[in-house]
């Protein structure tokens, strides 16, 4: 029976669409230990913000195939972990888009009409009109750090508000930055002259305390900060004194370098201007609805053997193209497999050259399904989409790729794989004929035309009277049924390349013995 785990709360639509293809089990809250202890027994793990999904817990996997996260950050995966694993990674790039943004509206609106404290004060029965006069957003100036779906429709509703906003990110074009109405600055100007600062990036190794105590001091005293997007974006010591010393006016955050927040933290003893949320910028039904839905339908999809609409962890493999392309993806496979086994020993190097018509086609789809083909036989099942290309990394297989724009010799065109290892240089080229039909139709540079089949010989050979019948003959006497024969040689009584398919795997033995006879100058059994 299929499995799947949820560790986080998750909208009841998202569950329903799971529960149509496998068990659901939750278990919300439950320790990293015990995740690690019980994940051997899932297919796939859905999740929010709240579970660490940590390389243990990864490795402590052995049917897992999916992590769904509800949601847009993946900085509580180690996708890395889950790549090597071979486990896909799927999030949900826009569900909660208009949540966030609306969140940081709703942040910036508090803030600057101390919306919170004023409640707090009427609820004790106080009447504090003078101590809370607060300032517009008319005419400030908004600096948005990150141009992304976020930060665009936060830029969007800023000026509708009447604020000029001005933005900073350095993969956001001058065309893109106009067409939402933003000024592009650079980072320093941005922080020196706005009135507020809304942060919409990615935590990464590089973006980690962008906000520090020097970038703090660079900001107006009378401005006001804002955080909804990640915790760890914000040195949160340096913000805690910034605002206890006035060198800035507030801020508003919702995310936190550790969360749940810690009761030492030093932002739960600032006494100004400080308003604090808990990780609640994507919490609204609708964000949670279409989150959950999203993810919930990436994992069933999976599950039953079909494509992710948002992995992060195979890029240039959606749906569309795995399906235009599901024929040149399994020529490209069966390529890989076919030249590992005639290669043999280590490779160093893959070529993969697309000819005619192949040409038109993404590439980096065809180089990953031939490289899950060439290492399958090394990995069997632990190779997949997900982890081909690390894994060719990490056995030092550079990946070169060639595009060939001559007149192909073939109507719909060739890809070729060429290795290049211990044994030698090998080549291998496929083509797909008009009715789908996969081909492969050359070996090692010799002219071939041989459907792929489940068990193949490949013999070199010297091209001489008398070799085809000894080689018939001893399949022959082995039981061995040959289904086909192709030879393919460059010149009359030169060298030549013999494929056969067969119904029935090479005895090793016969192996041996076919390698023994004369002008058979190797052998070479390949299952498919
Ligand atoms: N508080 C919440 O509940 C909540 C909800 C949704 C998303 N988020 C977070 O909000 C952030 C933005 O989400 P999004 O959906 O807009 O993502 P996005 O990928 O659409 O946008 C992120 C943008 O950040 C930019 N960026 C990357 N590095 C940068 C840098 N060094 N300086 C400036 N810009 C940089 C990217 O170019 C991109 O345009 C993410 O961290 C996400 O996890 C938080
Ligand atoms: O799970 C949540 O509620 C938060 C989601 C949010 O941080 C995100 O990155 O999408």
């Amino acid at each position: 029976m299929t499995k799947v785990l949820i560790t986080d709360p998750i909208d009841q639509k998202g569950i329903d669409i799971l529960s149509q293809v496998a068990q659901v089990d939750h278990k919300i809250g439950i320790s990293d230990s015990e995740l690690a202890s019980i994940i051997g027994d899932y297919d796939a793990l859905m999740i929010r913000s709240g579970t660490q999904v940590t390389e243990e817990i990864i490795n402590s996997s052995s049917k897992l195939r999916i992590i769904g996260r509800a949601g847009v950050g993946v900085d509580n995966v180690d996708v890395k972990a889950a790549t090597q694993k071979g486990v896909l990674v799927v999030n949900s790039p826009g569900g909660n888009t208009i949540a966030a943004a609306e969140h940081t509206i709703a942040m910036m609106l508090a803030l600057s009409r101390h919306i919170p404290i004023a409640n707090s004060s009427t609820l004790l029965g106080k009447w504090e009109r003078k101590k809370f006069v607060g300032n517009e957003l008319y005419k400030k100036k908004l600096g948005v750090v990150g141009l992304g779906k976020i930060g665009a429709h936060v830029a969007k509703v800023a000026n509708a508000l009447g604020m000029e906003v001005c933005g900073y990110d350095p993969f956001v074009s001058t065309e893109r930055a106009q067409q939402i109405q933003v000024k592009l600055s650079d980072l320093e100007d941005l922080f020196q002259q706005s009135d507020y600062v809304t942060l919409h990036l990615p935590r990464t190794p590089e973006t980690e305390n962008l906000v520090n105590m020097d970038v703090l001091k660079n900001m107006k005293s009378s401005a006001k900060l804002i955080n909804c997007a990640r915790g760890g974006l914000i040195d949160e010591e340096a913000l805690a004194q910034a605002l206890n010393q006035s060198l800035i006016a507030g801020a508003a955050i919702d995310v936190f370098s550790k969360e749940p927040l810690e009761s030492n933290s030093p932002l739960l003893k600032v006494e100004k201007n400080l308003i604090l949320t808990p990780h609640l910028g994507a919490s609204t039904r609708e964000a949670q609805e279409n989150v959950a839905v999203d993810v919930a339908e990436q994992i069933r999809d999976v599950l039953l053997g079909l494509s992710a609409r948002t992995a992060v962890n195979i890029p240039g493999l959606s749906p569309d193209i795995m399906d235009s392309l599901k024929p040149h993806l399994q020529l490209a496979e069966t390529m890989g497999l076919l030249i590992s086994q005639l290669s043999g020993g280590q490779i160093q190097k893959l070529e993969v050259k697309l000819q005619g018509e192949f040409v038109q086609h993404p590439s980096q789809p065809l180089i990953i399904a031939s490289l899950k083909g060439l290492l399958s036989k090394a990995l069997g099942d632990r190779i997949n989409y997900v982890n081909a290309s690390l894994e060719a990394d990490s056995r030092g297989i550079s990946v070169v790729e060639n595009k060939d724009e001559a007149r192909p010799e073939f109507a719909s065109g060739s890809l070729q794989l060429t290795t290049y290892g211990d044994n030698g240089d090998h080549s291998v080229a496929g083509s797909i004929f008009a009715d789908g039909e996969l081909r492969i139709i050359s070996i090692d540079q010799y002219p071939v035309n041989v459907s792929p089949s489940r068990y193949m010989l490949v013999t070199r050979h010297r091209d001489m009277p008398g070799i085809i019948g000894k080689l018939g003959s001893l399949l022959g006497s082995n039981n061995v049924n040959i289904a086909s024969m192709q030879v393919g040689r460059k010149i009359v009584r030169g060298e030549a390349v013999m494929v056969l398919s067969i119904d029935d795997p090479i005895p090793n033995k016969l192996l041996d013995t076919i390698i023994e006879v004369d002008g058979i100058t190797n052998a070479n059994p390949v299952t498919l």
